[in-house]
């Protein structure tokens, strides 16, 4: 059995629709945030520590907002932007920009404590780069960056999923996070229904693709 490893109930609301019924179930565990530049080396290192405690196999999600006029912040720090200042304060600071451009981007790293031929180069090419299109998928093995001696070297698979939009005032009740602020094609991501959202939205993408890689293994 897969733990979806999140302590965020809406990821696995959208998750839930791309995994076969009865092949997931969710592990509420806050495995830590390492502070890095891209969401790679912080997925990568959570779905080792997260294989640890759960021996058997895991997916981790790690997500974030990339806002273009600010440098693609707040990025990795979205959750603790989420906290500290709150949404509608990220639209606010957004709103005195020229370019109101964003993204959402997710990193799933899914880890089975087997081993897949480790690479030693890591998939964060820049995840504050909101422009630029998620590359290919990538495995974090030994020396994949996020430099932590007790991490050991289990090999974790890499899938992005990335979703273009820009920052708009809130507007919207579905979703979570962010949102009702973040808007694609015209409607925020709080106004789409689940099913939507899944269809165009970074975790949908990566989704699909470990959905697909999995079944195939
Ligand atoms: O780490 P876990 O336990 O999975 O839960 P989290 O909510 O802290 O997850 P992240 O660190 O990946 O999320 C970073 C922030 O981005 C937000 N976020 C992630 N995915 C989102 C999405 O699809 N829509 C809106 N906000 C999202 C989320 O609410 C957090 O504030």
């Amino acid at each position: 059995m897969l733990r979806y490893v999140t302590t965020n109930p809406g990821k696995v609301r959208e998750a839930e629709r791309y995994l076969p019924d009865g092949s997931v179930e969710r592990l509420d565990f806050d495995y830590t945030e390492i502070q890095a530049d891209g969401l790679g080396p912080i997925a990568a290192q959570g779905a080792r520590e997260a294989y640890r405690h759960a021996d058997a196999p895991v997916l981790v999600d790690d997500a974030g907002l990339f806002v273009e006029g600010l440098d693609g912040f707040p990025g990795p720090y979205s959750s603790y932007v989420e906290e500290t200042l709150g949404v509608e304060r990220v639209h606010e600071i957004a709103a005195d920009l020229d370019d109101r451009r964003a993204a959402f981007r997710c990193t799933l790293g899914y880890c089975d404590g087997d081993g897949f031929a480790a690479t030693p180069d890591p998939v964060d090419r820049g995840d504050r780069d909101a422009a630029a299109a998620a590359g290919p998928d990538g495995e974090a093995g030994c020396g994949d960056g996020d430099a932590d001696a007790d991490a050991g070297p289990l090999p974790v698979k890499l899938f992005e999923g990335y979703v273009p939009g820009r920052i708009v005032a809130p507007r919207g009740d579905g979703g979570f996070g962010y949102d009702p602020i973040f808007e694609h094609d015209g409607e925020t991501f709080a106004e789409m229904d689940t099913e939507r959202k899944n269809a165009v939205s970074h975790r949908g993408r990566a989704l699909e693709k470990f959905a697909e890689w999995f079944a195939d293994r």
